[in-house]
């Protein structure tokens, strides 16, 4: 038995959610590209459950079931005010928070089809409304209740701000949205199929799986940019800082992919994104500090931008708090976690691979009084 490191290239599951086959995502078989510019989140949710895009009927349905569950339980948001609020990372929060939703559900150990779906709507739904509400709370501000009338990525910006969105905001985070929804077998999915196909619960998969994107080499490396480019500063102090961190062989955030060669198709939405919202906001720098990052890094190593890199300062130029970056990558992902939890469930077998055993062999126990 020999283990392969990361297990890259290992082929652990079958799905029929995502693909990425010669460096193309597509959902279903629709192409990343297409649905970026054309479809609402609400659709590619749909589209992700049911590997099929919704007619008009079965969109305006989903939307009402989303938007009738948005609410969060008020145990939820007295939990908040009880934390040392400022210390709390907001992924430590929304880990926590989805644990919680799943002590409220009647259904949470109810383990059949339909209340599986039942439970990813609420998900789903409710997901947005936790991370904004923590935002607020955190800065002594009530919740906002999420409206019915509004889109999810309009309502999102709503319940964060408190004010109605314009829509080139709208249209830049639902197009965040549908790029971040899923991915075939990341770390965050592969831990939430691990844990569900134990036939744990639908909010244990979750949390696990929001436990996983966490970290800065998934999806916590979108705040870590954030906080590269804040150091640098300016642009013309991209190169002395990227060089010093790449003679050091420090990781440059936001660089590089476990399955993407090429390059990751997602970037070049984000990166257009980002030009486009940081002359609105009158500050170029970050989308200009950005292009000379990522020329500085693909001319040294062949690592081009991922999903992570222009996602950063494309939230920052919407005005959202530089930690919120990676809870909002989750408000995404939930719908591809929920999608394969529910293709784990309907064809079901324990995850467990094995270990190359490499510590030592045939020790002979020794006395308590006789170690050194
Ligand atoms: C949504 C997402 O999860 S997208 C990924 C988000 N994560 C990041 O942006 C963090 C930065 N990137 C990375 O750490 C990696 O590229 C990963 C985690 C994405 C992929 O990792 P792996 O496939 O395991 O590659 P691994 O970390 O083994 O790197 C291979 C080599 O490339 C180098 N490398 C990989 N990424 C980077 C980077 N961002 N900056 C500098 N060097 C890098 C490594 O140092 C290593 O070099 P070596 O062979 O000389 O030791
Ligand atoms: O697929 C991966 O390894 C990471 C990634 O890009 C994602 O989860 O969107």
């Amino acid at each position: 038995m020999t283990a392969t490191k990361g297990l890259e290239g290992i082929v652990a599951t079958t799905s029929s959610v995502s693909s990425i086959i010669d460096d193309t995502l597509t959902y279903a078989g629709y192409n990343i590209d297409d649905l970026a510019e054309n479809a609402s989140f609400e659709e590619v949710v749909y589209l992700l459950w049911h590997r099929k895009l919704p007619n008009a009927e079965q969109l305006n349905e989903i939307k009402k079931q989303l938007a009738e569950n948005a609410k969060i339980p008020q145990q939820v948001i007295e939990h908040f005010k009880s934390y040392p609020i400022n210390k709390v990372h907001p992924m430590a929060a929304l880990r926590t928070a989805v644990s919680l939703l799943g002590l409220f559900d009647e259904e949470a150990d109810v383990m059949d089809t339909e209340a599986n779906y039942r439970k990813a709507i609420r998900l789903q739904a409710q997901l947005p409304i936790v991370v904004t509400s923590f935002a607020r709370i955190r800065k002594g501000l009530e919740p906002v209740e999420p409206r019915t009338d509004l889109s999810m990525a309009a309502n999102f910006l709503y319940t964060l701000s408190g004010n109605e969105p314009d829509e080139i905001a709208v249209e830049a985070f639902n197009k965040a949205l549908v790029l971040h929804a899923d991915h075939e077998l990341n770390a965050s999915t592969f831990t939430a199929r691990v844990c569900v196909a134990t036939l744990s619960d639908v909010y244990s998969g979750v949390t696990a799986a929001i436990g996983a994107l966490k970290g800065p080499l998934h999806g916590g490396a979108n705040e870590a940019v954030m906080k590269m480019l804040s150091e640098i500063g300016e642009v013309e102090n991209a190169e002395s800082y990227i060089n010093e961190k790449l003679a050091n062989k420090e990781k440059i955030m936001g660089f590089g992919h476990r399955v993407y060669r090429q390059g990751d198709p997602r970037a070049k939405h984000l990166k257009k994104m980002s030009e486009k919202l940081t002359k609105i906001t009158g500050e170029p720098k970050w989308y200009e500090m950005s292009t000379k990052v990522e020329e500085l890094v693909t001319s040294q190593k062949p690592l081009p931008p991922n999903v992570d890199f222009y996602s950063a300062s494309v939230y920052h130029s919407l005005g959202i708090d530089h930690d919120l970056f990676t809870p909002i990558f989750a408000v995404s992902r939930v719908s591809g976690w929920l999608a394969h939890i529910l293709e784990q469930y309907e064809n079901n077998r324990l995850i467990r691979p094995r270990a190359e055993y490499v510590g030592p062999e045939k020790q002979a126990y020794i006395p308590l009084d006789q170690r050194g």
